[in-house]
């Protein structure tokens, strides 16, 4: 017997007893010639397909670099160490602004250059605006939402439109007098001069801001009972992001532990004791309110206004809370530590905002922001100098395509990485130094410019082409109406110690805490010092 033919005859042996010990129902009757038929069938055509893919492999990503240390099964799991976003900027250092690397079966493309992550995934969106089939997501079903339905899904297109429509500049303007009022309430809270962590605070303005453009419905406080759960809910959603939840995505091999880990029933079971019956409660309660909310126009498009058929609603629901709530909140929560040992840059703020008080007598709102260049300018600057995410939200190629002389194969996962791309020294010179001149001149909406060329674009926080951001205008204007009211009321200062010493915090001192998707700030504290008491 030559070492093939022994090889063949011991898998058959094995598949039979395989198959007749399984749980696959397979009459004895079955003659063994037919299994072992079935086997050698099975090898050749293993043989042929291993053969086949050997041979793409060689012009799978020809051209782009990876780095070492990739083993069999995990790939490069073990290098990837616990602060990914240094290891990548590592491995742009030695690799350079492209390259690639595996997650046991997953192949990762990370791009660090501003014009080819355009490129991929804008001009190209048509092949590269796909997610990655997530398995965290299970009590959905079939129903996606939005952020994870591919484009060529109907409902993924019907939703994106009719949420985009629900948070359009028109429809927030109109619901301005509400907006306002929860960025006069932040202000209120943390007016005090005394130390304050801001993230919680922030946090529930966010969601607030959320609530009443989708329910029509505010939390009152860090206490009230809808804040708690909606929190609960966002927190425990991403965790089951986390990789122990979907490592076997990864590695297949580890899918014979799924039952005993038993995390799919874990999360079905958790969403539908709390996540459904919380949003189902909401979902009524928008359609009986008086005000035009984004779960009216949902339900008028997905179900001609009948009620009761809340699965696409739920999903996307769910999805505007978790895209929407902490990517704010960080988002102001980061700003607001780089502002606080810069005085001179808030001065020149509120002197922009005095000005506009004084000649209009009151405070501007976010489509009267051309008379704040200054505000504007320093938004972006805080923004690009601490990217919200570490690498966007994934994109995956719908196929595989060809790009700089490689081919990319079809479901590679596509991460930008956000800190280096915003430290490009050709789109920002000296990109380490806090200079928010380089945005002045520069007052169209972030939204405006997410969706324009690169060399056009002032910064990246939102993504790119087809998966835009959705909710950067709701997000702009919260974040604008609160820094209006923020600094015209108050200076952002340090926290003080038992001394009364002031300590002075800053992006080098208050490390990340990177989540699945939104780098959050580790605790700290600032205090907002009234004006009139300086
Ligand atoms: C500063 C705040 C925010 C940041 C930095 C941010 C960032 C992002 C990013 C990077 C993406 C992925 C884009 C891509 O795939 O290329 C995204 C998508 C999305 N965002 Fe935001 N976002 C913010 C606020 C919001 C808000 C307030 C909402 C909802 C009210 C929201 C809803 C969404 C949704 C639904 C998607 C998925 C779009 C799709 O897959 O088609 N975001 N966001």
């Amino acid at each position: 017997m030559t070492s093939q033919q022994l090889s063949v005859s011991s898998f058959n042996n094995l598949l039979i007893t395989l198959l007749r010990n399984s749980s696959i129902y397979l009459p004895q009757s079955i003659p063994a010639i037919a299994i072992i038929t079935a086997g050698a069938a099975i090898i050749l055509t293993t043989g042929a397909s291993w053969r086949y893919i050997l041979s793409r492999k060689q012009t799978y990503f020809s051209t782009i670099p990876t780095p070492k240390g990739s083993l069999p099964l995990v790939g490069h799991l073990f290098s990837l160490g616990r602060n990914r976003v240094e290891t990548f900027h590592q491995w742009h250092k030695e690799l350079g602004s492209i390259f690639y690397f595996r997650l046991g079966v997953k192949k990762m493309l990370v791009v660090a250059d501003p014009w080819a992550a355009h490129e991929l995934l804008a001009t190209m969106g048509k092949i590269t605006s796909n997610r990655p089939k997530t398995t965290s997501r299970p009590m959905f079903g079939d129903v996606r939402g939005i952020i994870f339905a591919q484009p060529h899904e109907m409902t993924w297109s019907i939703l994106r439109k009719s949420a985009l429509n629900a948070l359009g500049p028109r429809k927030l303007k109109e619901a301005s007098p509400i907006l306002n009022k929860e960025a006069d309430e932040f202000v209120e809270l943390v007016a005090t001069g005394v130390n304050i962590v801001p993230l919680p605070l922030l946090m529930r303005s966010s969601l607030n801001f959320i609530f009443l453009t989708v329910f029509s419905v505010r939390t009152t406080s860090i206490e009230d009972p809808i804040y708690k759960t909606a929190i609960s809910i966002i927190n425990t959603s991403m965790k089951f992001s986390d990789f122990k939840n979907l490592a076997s995505q990864f590695i297949p091999l580890l899918r014979i532990f799924d039952p005993i880990i038993g995390i799919k029933k874990k999360i079905i079971a958790y969403h539908k004791s709390m996540t459904i019956p919380f949003y189902i409660e909401l979902i009524e309660r928008a359609l009986d309110a008086e005000e035009k909310n984004m779960v009216k126009i949902l339900n008028d498009k997905l179900n001609h206004g009948k009620r009761g058929y809340y699965d696409n609603l739920i999903a996307t629901i769910h999805d505007m809370a978790v895209a929407g709530t902490d990517t704010t909140a960080v988002t102001m929560a980061w700003s607001f530590l780089q502002l606080s040992t810069k005085l001179e840059v808030q001065m020149k703020i509120q002197h922009e905002i005095d000005t506009f008080v004084n000649n209009n007598g009151r405070l501007p709102n976010f489509w009267e922001r051309n008379e704040m260049p200054y505000l504007i300018a320093t938004q972006r600057e805080c923004m690009r100098l601490r990217p919200t995410t570490e690498f966007g939200v994934i994109h995956a190629s719908a196929e595989d395509f060809e790009w700089h002389g490689s081919v990319i194969p079809k479901d590679t996962w596509i991460m930008t990485n956000m800190a280096d791309i915003h430290s490009d020294t050709e789109k920002y010179p000296e990109p380490e130094q806090f200079i928010p001149e380089r945005f002045l001149g520069r007052e169209e909406s972030m939204t405006a410019s997410a969706n324009r060329k690169t060399e056009d674009r002032d910064q990246f926080n939102f993504g790119w082409g087809r998966r835009v951001c959705i909710g950067s205008h709701l997000a702009e204007t919260q974040m604008f109406n609160v820094w209006v009211r923020v600094l015209h009321r108050c200076i952002i200062r340090p926290a003080l110690d038992k001394n009364g010493n002031e300590v002075p915090q800053s992006l080098q001192t208050v490390p990340p805490e990177a989540g699945p998707i939104v780098v959050s700030p580790s605790k700290f504290e600032l205090r907002f010092v009234p004006r009139n008491s300086v």
